[in-house]
């Protein structure tokens, strides 16, 4: 996993590298500015054999110093350089100063605005360095008219400029993925909501990625993201073990990779996964219990079953109403079934080898669902298991809980998981709701939620994002060349729910997040796999191929 650092994270490394004597301020927003034109060569290494033309357009922050930076650098390679400022050179912080003075002693230092930036010629590079994470406000209009993404497409036409911003398209917050203005009121002479602010094709930041590049726009915004290296260490301790539970001052990015390098997808998947490479019988692996709704409503029951099946749990057994029996029955074979009357407990038809339960799929909005999602959180340990059984609740057990959410967060414990999407969530934590968000990250948000239910909310969408009480978060994104459009397809997120059942249930030494991160990863590998067309039922049966294509 990648840690993410957040801007106030970022500056704190920053300066404690100043105070140790290790770089002066200037040593680090040159490497900065080497770093981003070493990067714009390798992206598209035709533009090394000979000169060519650049615009770079720099802020009044240190942002703009490393845009003087990249400048000087392109000049120096013999490029024809067209360089705008926003702000006054008087007020930049010194570093940035110096380097605007070494352009500005050779070059000029153009207006930034449409009317200048637009009537010079077309470049075959444009770089961003307005605003970094030092964005405090919403873009004024006069840049927001230069970064607009409708004003780019008229003036580049087909020339195709190959567009790069320095740590961040300006304007995206890097802490949240959000646009400012899209949750404070535009500046006057701004364009409305900055709609239209222009992607670029490659971000390069610096050191470690920030959440922002994850969240919300920001993968839209962004094109491909690169950190580079920049001589900071990070002395916060490492983790010793990819399973380990996440640093609660960290959010951590869910992707193969350990200590900043790639590793094998298999190695991962087997410190989380308890079937591969142990021997056992059924009962080794778990027994899930996925309660289907009744008659005509089973299917989203179903797809959970099948789903934590092939996740690898050794049984899994569908329960239902008595009148969908049948129905149940004509659908299923390696499930199991049994009918659960309205009236008996949950005990009477789960004994004490069940390690998880899937609930809320069909299950319907009634107060017997309310009722069943107490008695499975009631539920502790068989006296042949170390944990008490995983409860993962989503959909129908979450909406049952809407009018009095209270009553169901003294119950949840650790090995408990609320999987809802955005209108569930809202629904259970109307103050922290997409509409209440007023500039708070979903990881915010989904942190405190967290730390209210005491269990683990994995709030779903293309950024998925997970987070434990303790403050431990993981973003999730299916972007960046792992779209996943085709997953937006009804009974998706049930098959999720039974994903995360399957794994955790099979009583894995991984903690419950660790095991909910790779249940996203492979949700998101399945519909890769399958690719257009895929409809949820397909997701479960691309499980042996994806596991086999990932090493097992
Ligand atoms: N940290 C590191 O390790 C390294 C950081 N480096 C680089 O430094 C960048 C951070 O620099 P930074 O802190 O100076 O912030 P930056 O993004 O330039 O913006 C601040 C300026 O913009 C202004 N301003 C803000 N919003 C505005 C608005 N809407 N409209 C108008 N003005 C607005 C703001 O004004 P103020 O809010 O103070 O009034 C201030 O003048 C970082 O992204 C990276 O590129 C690298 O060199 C190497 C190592
Ligand atoms: N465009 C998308 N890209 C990636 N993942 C998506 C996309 N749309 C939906 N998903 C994922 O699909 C699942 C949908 O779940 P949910 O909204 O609960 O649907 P349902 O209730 O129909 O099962 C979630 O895991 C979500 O993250
Ligand atoms: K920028």
């Amino acid at each position: 996993m990648t840690e993410l650092l957040s801007s106030a994270q970022m500056r704190a490394i920053e300066q404690e590298a100043i105070q140790s004597g290790a770089a002066t301020g200037l040593d680090l927003m040159e490497r900065a500015g080497k770093g981003v034109v070493d990067a714009v060569l390798a992206a598209w290494p035709a533009l090394a054999a000979d000169p060519h033309r650049a615009v770079v357009l720099c802020g009044p922050g240190n942002n703009g110093g490393d845009g003087f930076v990249i400048a000087r650098l392109l000049r120096a390679m013999g490029w024809t350089v067209r360089l705008h400022l926003f702000g006054d050179p008087a007020r930049m912080p010194e570093d940035a100063r110096h380097n605007h003075d070494l352009w500005a002693a050779e070059d000029p230092v153009l207006a930034l605005d449409a009317a200048t930036v637009f009537t010079g010629p077309r470049p075959d590079v444009w770089i961003d360095a307005v605003f970094g994470i030092g964005l405090s406000r919403p873009v004024p209009g006069e840049v927001a008219q230069v970064l607009d993404a409708d004003a780019m497409a008229a003036w580049e036409q087909s020339h195709g400029i190959r567009r790069v911003a320095v740590d961040c398209p300006s304007g995206l917050n890097l802490d949240t993925g959000m646009i400012a203005s899209d949750t404070d009121a535009p500046e006057p002479s701004g364009k409305a909501g900055r709609a239209t602010m222009n992607t670029v094709d490659l971000t390069v930041t610096f050191h470690s990625p920030k959440p922002g590049h994850y969240l919300a726009k920001g993968p839209i915004l962004c094109g491909e993201v690169r950190a580079v290296d920049i001589g900071l260490s990070d002395t916060a301790p490492e983790r010793r073990s990819i399973m380990e539970e996440p640093d609660p001052e960290r959010i951590r990015l869910v992707e193969p990779v350990f200590r900043g390098r790639a590793i094998e997808p298999r190695t991962w998947l087997k410190s989380v996964m308890a079937k591969p490479g142990k021997a056992g019988h059924k009962f080794d692996f778990g027994h899930v219990m996925v309660f289907a709704g009744g008659v005509g409503q089973g299917g989203a029951g179903r797809l959970a079953a099948r789903a934590a099946l092939r996740t690898g749990a050794g049984l899994v057994t569908v329960l239902c109403p008595p009148a969908a029996l049948i129905e149940n029955a004509c659908q299923l074979d390696a499930i199991m079934l049994r009918a659960l009357k309205e009236d008996v407990p949950l005990d009477d038809v789960a004994d004490a080898r069940v390690t998880g339960f899937c609930m809320g799929p069909g299950m319907g909005v009634t107060p017997r669902t309310r009722k069943l999602v107490q008695e499975a959180l009631a539920r502790r340990a068989g006296p042949r298991h170390r944990r008490d059984p995983v409860v993962v609740l989503d959909a129908d057990a979450l909406s049952s809980f809407a009018e009095d959410p209270a009553s169901l967060f003294p119950r949840t414990h650790a090995r408990t998981i609320l999987t809802p999407h955005e209108g569930e969530f809202e629904r259970l934590f109307p103050d922290l709701g997409s509409s209440q968000r007023q500039g708070r990250s979903k990881v915010d948000v989904v942190r405190e939620a967290a730390r209210r239910a005491g269990c683990i909310i994995l709030l779903k969408g293309v950024d998925t994002v997970i987070a434990n009480p303790e403050g431990g978060a993981s973003v999730h994104v299916a972007a960046y060349g792992r779209e996943a459009p085709w997953l937006a397809t009804a009974g998706a997120g049930d098959v999720l729910a039974g994903m995360i059942a399957g794994l955790a249930a099979t009583q894995a030494s991984a903690g419950l997040l660790s095991v909910a991160e790779l249940a996203v990863y492979l949700h998101v590998e399945c519909a890769r796999r399958f690719g257009p067309g895929l409809i949820s039922e397909d997701l479960p049966e691309q499980l042996p191929q994806v596991f086999c294509e990932l090493g097992l």
